[in-house]
């Protein structure tokens, strides 16, 4: 995610930069597997979005098809909100806050807007300026709180560099904190026997898609890359929730490559792209690729593509199931948004 790309920046910068030309290998005309998610069916997918892939490197990996999955959710969701307008006439809202007018986070509110819309939530949205006052933001989240009709309230992050964020995240009532980034849901997040009333949205697809994928979580080992509010440090915590041995591992680690060795899950949260090689991974991981890294790109119309943490191509060679960026986590983050609004709109009007 773009906003912990700051982790590892200090003592990998340079080794991302070595590695960022990717390596394009034989056209060697191979085939990808993908698995179909609860089945064990093997089918040839001709994929547009990774035909690249499919054509160039040789994959053993199952590919944890995120936006396949969000799709479904989404369609999940739109169901149930339909069941609730129809019986209740309730339907939910979510506010977006966007501070700024950074380019990155206008995509992803404007993504965010249109997600709802296809699932029936109604979306509010504050747009502010990026040399407007803490209070003034404070003021409309205030204003949010108090509004029936808004039951999930998310502050766009990164916010201007002169806001104090916890200042500005601890305004959102915990009730309508569909994000879980107010202090009070991450430090039950962290505490044992103790349930957060929303769990942050990447961390929570991810698990969900291993969770579709049927991946068994329990007594196994698990690194998560990063240390992020957002997502790595949620992420670890729900991991060890699900009886997982957690390991984090960040940029004063001494052997990243050696302890990420170790595990059987993989969560890279880092924000470098290409930082995790396939000699890092055991053969047989599950790697779950968070990263979203923009590397330039002459030959797209947006001048850019995205990466992830993960070299991809080596892997897919080495990984047993794997993310792609994009089309892995992204689309989870956006479902498990709509599915904490949907609920809290839910426990809101005491719905089932
Ligand atoms: N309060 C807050 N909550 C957030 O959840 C939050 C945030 N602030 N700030 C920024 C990050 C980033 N984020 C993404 C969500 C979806 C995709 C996504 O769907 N990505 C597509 C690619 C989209 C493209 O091609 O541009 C994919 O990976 O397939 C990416 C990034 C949520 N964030």
């Amino acid at each position: 995610m773009a906003a912990s790309s700051t982790v590892f920046s200090d003592s990998y910068s340079a080794t991302s930069r070595l590695l960022l030309p990717f390596r394009i290998r034989g056209f060697h005309l191979r085939r990808t597997l993908f698995l179909s998610p609860k089945s064990n069916k093997r089918s040839f997918v001709s994929s547009s979005a990774f035909a690249s892939v499919a054509m160039t490197t040789e994959t053993s990996s199952k590919l944890l098809d995120g936006k396949l999955i969000a799709k479904k959710i989404r369609d999940e969701i739109a169901g149930e909100i339909d069941g609730i307008k129809e019986s209740t006439g309730i339907v939910p809202g979510l506010a977006v806050i966007l501070v700024g007018s950074r380019k990155d986070s206008q995509t992803y509110v404007r993504n965010k807007k249109k997600a709802c819309e296809d699932v029936g939530i109604a979306s509010y949205e504050a747009n502010l300026p990026e040399d407007c006052s803490e209070e003034e933001v404070i003021k409309h989240i205030s204003k949010f709180n108090s509004n029936p009709l808004v039951h999930g309230i998310l502050v766009q992050l990164p916010l201007p560099r002169h806001m104090n964020e916890e200042k500005i995240l601890n305004a959102v009532s915990i009730e309508k904190d569909v994000d879980g980034f107010h202090p009070l849901n991450i430090g039950r997040l962290a505490m044992q026997g103790r349930e957060p009333l929303f769990v942050p949205c990447t961390p929570k697809g991810c698990m969900e898609l291993l969770h579709r994928y049927e991946i068994e979580i329990k007594g196994k080992r698990a690194v998560v890359i990063g240390r992020s509010n957002i997502v790595g440090m949620p992420a670890a915590l729900l991991l060890q929730r699900a009886n997982a041995t957690v390991t984090i591992v960040h940029s004063y680690t001494k052997n990243p490559e050696e302890i990420t060795k170790q595990a059987d899950i993989v969560i890279s949260a880092a924000g470098v792209a290409n930082l995790v090689r396939g000699s890092w991974l055991k053969p047989g991981a599950v790697v779950v690729d968070v990263g979203i890294n923009p590397v330039d790109d002459t030959g797209s119309a947006r001048g850019y593509r995205l990466v992830g943490d993960v070299c991809f191509e080596e892997a897919c060679k080495v990984a047993s199931a794997i993310t792609p960026v994009p089309g892995g986590v992204g689309p989870m983050t956006i479902a498990m948004l709509l599915s904490n609004t949907l609920s809290s709109a839910k426990r809101l009007h005491e719905l089932k």
